[in-house]
């Protein structure tokens, strides 16, 4: 069994458990009294690099990263450092986050948030809107084509921004004939863990030059944004170095310095 498969499995039985705590009719309910979600696609389109920076705890891959017993002053960081949105990882069994971290987050910061985990139902969608969430991560390899084209048109049709990620050429067909708009390509392989920073160039010409191309993973510093830019990123997706560095407010500013390069403001 591969490392998604087995997060998968463990993301099933959490979801299992909080439909039942909860009925969706009840979450609806509380999603329709949440606030109106951001436009996240509009933020990534403006001119530049954009900077999505990830409140991470742990990962499969390294085991635990940061205690963040405060995911809100994290986040208040972020903002203050310029990034363009906030990922807030969801997902329980691996990289310990909860849906009270997107909470927590979205009470403390103006900045669109990304709901990070494994989402294979509308329900958490709902979750994702209910809060607080203005964007959504939908990981083709995780998703039948079915499934994915249903819950891009519904991420949409909740205000929710889908955005797509891919890890190979076949995925990236699939998530353009899904209509994403926004695709991130990221260069953790899911069986392996490792990191290829080479997918990114490697997939990019395949996606029209309206799409939104998002590098994710192993981002070390300006360098990496900047390579990345070079093969046609709009924003990079940082976690680990962001949450291991000592100061999480200037690594988004110098990051976000980087992607505010004149050279760079007219690509989007
Ligand atoms: O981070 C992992 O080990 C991991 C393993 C399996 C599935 C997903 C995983 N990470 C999710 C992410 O995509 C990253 O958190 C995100 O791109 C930031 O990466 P990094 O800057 O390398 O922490």
């Amino acid at each position: 069994m591969s490392v998604l498969d087995e997060i998968l499995d463990g993301v099933r039985a959490d979801l299992a458990e909080r439909q039942e705590a909860l009925p969706l009719d009840e979450l609806k309910e509380q999603a329709a009294s949440a606030p109106t979600p951001k436009d996240a696609e509009a933020a990534l389109r403006r001119p530049g690099v954009h900077v999505i920076a990830e409140v991470k705890r742990a990962s499969p891959s390294k085991g635990p990263l940061a205690a963040i017993a405060d995911p809100a002053a994290l986040a208040r960081d972020y903002e203050a450092g310029g990034a363009a949105l906030i990922s807030v990882l969801t997902e329980q069994r691996r990289f310990n986050g909860s849906l009270a971290d997107l909470r927590a987050v979205a009470r403390a910061v103006d900045t669109p948030l990304l709901r990070k985990d494994f989402v294979v139902s509308s329900y958490q969608l709902w979750e994702a809107r209910a809060f607080g969430a203005s964007a959504v991560l939908l990981i083709v390899a995780a998703l039948p084509q079915e499934a994915l084209v249903s819950l891009v048109e519904r991420a949409r049709s909740l205000g929710l921004m889908p955005l797509v990620e891919v890890h190979d050429e076949d995925e990236a067909d699939r998530a353009l004939d899904a209509g994403a708009t926004v695709v991130g390509v990221n260069a953790r392989n899911l069986k392996t863990l490792e990191v290829d920073r080479d997918t990114f160039a490697r997939l990019a010409p395949r996606l029209p030059s309206d799409i939104v191309k998002i590098a994710e993973s192993g981002i070390r510093g300006p360098h990496d944004l900047l390579a990345y830019a070079g093969a046609g990123a709009g924003a990079v997706l940082v976690g680990e170095s962001l949450v291991r560095g000592r100061n999480p407010r200037e690594a988004v500013a110098d990051l976000v310095t980087a992607g505010a390069h004149p050279a760079l403001r007219d690509r989007n």
